[in-house]
């Protein structure tokens, strides 16, 4: 029998590619801990670029299928692990520790930005990454009431503020610092301040990703919150009815205006589906925002359906990701987290998402 070489299976996985990066599996340094046991078994770990990867079931029978063609070969085992990289390493303005920030936004107010923002990121958190929550919606915080935190966060050392924990999530929010109605009549150097306060002084420690709820809309506090922090990209969320599609070409072409890559969108109230009888009714439209992202260039990244119990969990303080991990409402939203997860990854490794420009 052929004597096999680490050299034959690195040779072999510099032929497979990861799907989304379009780069090959050697070449990322995704290959670890390659083991040759007697018999012509090989035990090998494969480092993917988020633990949340889309992806992992193609890239195991690619490489499955790389390593048997070897002669020789009777058994592949693979173990998994991640290594999150940072996105857009090249550029300053990070938050100290984080390693991705999201961004989430919409183009007009009461579509479930928060609601995709809080489950985005327990589904994070439940794929294995470390993963914080940030609040800036200053006209309306809603993720205090949505993760059932109350209270105002601490500070340890007298300068940074220490996030506050729900649901295995670092979280802050302006709700925390201040009264919703003081912020409503914030202008210019106040509301420059607490913006500086949330995004610099908190202690997040290290995270993965950092999903950041920003204000509705297209005005001057989500433009300026956007540009002090160097996202890995922004989502954006919206009902499928052509009056809010609208709202978020608009969104669209303002973060294409400032260079902040568009991940895509999430459709959200995508249906109901009843609870008696299963039958669905689109109560918003559906499909709105598929062939808007389509007519823009840019994914959809999920479909999250109109349903009771993801305005429970979202009042009872506990998102229906966690209350709920087996329903069909967690798995459409775990199935966004990992279209997001994917396209986090490939701004961090610098392959340009297709970017349509308006006008
Ligand atoms: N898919 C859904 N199914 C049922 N209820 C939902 C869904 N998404 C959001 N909601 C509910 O709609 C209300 C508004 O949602 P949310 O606060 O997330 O919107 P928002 O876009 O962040 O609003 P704001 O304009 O305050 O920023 C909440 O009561 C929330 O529980």
């Amino acid at each position: 029998m052929s004597q096999i070489s680490e050299r034959d299976v690195m040779s072999a996985l510099s032929k497979v590619n990861d799907p989304e990066l379009h780069k090959d599996l050697v070449s990322l340094n995704m290959v670890q801990d390659v083991r040759l046991l007697p018999g012509g078994a090989i035990k090998l770990r494969i480092d993917l670029t988020t633990p949340a990867c889309p992806l992992k079931g193609k890239i195991q029978s690619d490489v499955e299928a790389a390593l048997r063609a070897i002669p020789g070969v009777t058994s592949v085992e693979l173990e998994w692990g991640a290594q999150v990289r940072r996105a857009r390493a090249e550029k300053g303005n990070f938050i100290p520790g984080v390693k991705n920030v999201i961004l989430v936004g919409a183009g007009k107010g009461g579509v479930g930005k928060s609601t995709v923002s809080l489950n985005l990121a327990a589904a994070l958190r439940q794929e294995g990454a470390t993963v914080g929550l940030l609040d800036a919606d200053f006209y309306g915080p809603s993720v205090p009431i949505m993760t059932g935190l109350s209270g105002k966060p601490v500070s340890k050392d007298g300068k940074t503020l220490e996030p506050m924990e729900a649901h295995g999530l670092k979280v802050m929010s302006i709700g925390f610092l201040v009264d919703p109605e003081q912020a409503m009549v914030w202008r210019g150097p106040m509301l420059h301040s607490a913006i500086t306060q949330l995004l610099r002084d908190v202690n997040w420690g290290e995270l993965d990703y950092l999903v950041l709820d920003l204000p509705p809309g297209t005005g001057d506090v989500p433009l300026s919150l956007s540009q002090l922090v160097h996202a890995a990209g922004i989502v954006l969320v919206s009902t499928p009815q052509d009056v809010a599609l609208a709202d978020v070409v608009k969104a669209k072409s303002m973060f294409d205006r400032v260079s902040i890559p568009v991940l895509g969108i999430v459709e959200n109230m995508s249906q109901f589906v009843c609870p008696h009888c299963s039958e669905s009714t689109p109560i918003f439209d559906t499909g709105g925002a598929g062939r808007a992202a389509q007519a823009m260039g840019i994914p959809l990244l999920g479909q999250i359906p109109l349903d009771l119990a993801i305005r429970v969990g979202g009042d009872k303080g506990v998102p229906v990701t966690v209350g709920h991990p087996d329903s069909k409402q967690a798995q459409a939203f775990r199935e966004m987290a990992r279209n997001i997860a994917g396209k986090v990854s490939v701004q961090s490794h610098d392959v340009k998402l297709p970017i349509f420009k308006l006008g």
